[in-house]
């Protein structure tokens, strides 16, 4: 009985990609997940360690940024843009598998207007609330916390990283134009129980998008501050607002190496990376100094210093 190699097939799995277009002061991006796989003679690769056959899965990620250059337009196009190109690329290669998961992502709206570049992603957004009671009867005080996580959100421009100290460990680039994004978890704590409950949470977590649509952000953590600010000037019933905020960078493409260029200005899409991990993770408290703390109200919640 001989044992053989069966059906099998290879590439690169998710590679993030997204793709801004910045022609006009109003951007647009697409946001793909993008896995490809090839089929054929690729035997040998198997049993004996030849790669003569192997169209690297390195080129195949390559190809979904250099392709991405010249736009996306809709996932299917772009599946067959380069199913087409891969199936094409090597006589061996007899079929190509290309999946795609397109993210979508709304305008945020500032004073009712859809913003020019700033976007949150819909769904996986959560409402919370922890009541906490400490005492009894006529001495029981009640503390509220509302608050929400996962509201993804980004900026396409407004955003610049710059003026760090430079030690021998770091390397990355100032910039004055990045993509910001984050997933925010805040928690606010109310200064008591005679609040509106939806209509405060409804426009706390407005003045949240707005002001981070609207922060022209030098810093997350500024941002982070800002939103915070602006959450406790315009609602008096909030004590005070903690903060958890990851970094999702995005990266901007190196695409020299296809002889293309990736120019913030240039015509075409701005291509970028989204990097899923590491991440850097934002935290902080923004409150009013007059409001005694309330430590009670937050044991148990964790995630917040
Ligand atoms: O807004 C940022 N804050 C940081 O502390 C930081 N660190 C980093 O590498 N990128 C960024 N961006």
């Amino acid at each position: 009985m001989a044992i053989v190699l069966g059906p099998n097939q290879y590439g690169k799995a998710e590679v993030r990609v997204v793709a801004v277009d910045r022609s006009t002061p109003r951007h647009s991006l697409v946001d793909l997940n993008v896995s490809s796989a090839l089929r054929g003679d690729f035997a040998a690769a198997h049993t004996a360690g030849d790669n003569a056959h192997v169209l690297t899965t390195d080129a195949q990620k390559n190809t979904v940024f250099a392709f991405a250059r010249d736009g996306i337009g809709s996932p299917e196009e772009f599946g067959i843009r380069l199913a087409d190109h891969f199936t094409g690329s090597q006589p061996w290669v007899t079929g190509a598998r290309v999946s795609i998961e397109s993210y979508g992502w709304d305008r945020i709206a500032v004073g009712g207007q859809p913003h020019d570049h700033a976007f949150r992603r819909p769904g996986g957004e959560v409402r919370t609330a922890v009541v906490t009671v400490a005492g009894s009867g006529t001495d029981a005080t009640v503390h509220v916390l509302a608050g929400l996580t996962d509201l993804v959100v980004l900026k396409t421009t407004g955003s610049e990283f710059w003026g760090f100290p430079r030690d021998r460990y770091t390397t990355l680039p100032e910039t004055t134009d990045r993509i910001l994004a984050t997933a925010v978890t805040a928690r606010w704590r109310y200064t008591g129980t005679d609040v509106d409950w939806n209509g405060t949470y409804d426009a706390v977590r407005t003045t949240l998008l707005e002001t981070f649509a609207g922060t022209h952000s030098l810093a997350l953590q500024q941002t982070l501050f800002t939103m915070g600010e602006a959450a406790l000037s315009r609602h008096p019933d909030v004590a005070e607002i903690r903060f958890s905020m990851p970094n999702k960078h995005h990266f901007l493409q190196d695409l020299s190496a296809f002889g293309l260029d990736n120019d913030l200005d240039g015509p075409g899409a701005v291509v970028y990376h989204a990097d899923d991990r590491p991440y850097g993770l934002i935290e902080g408290t923004v409150l009013r100094d007059e409001v005694p703390a309330a430590p009670v109200a937050w044991e148990g919640t964790p995630g917040f210093c």
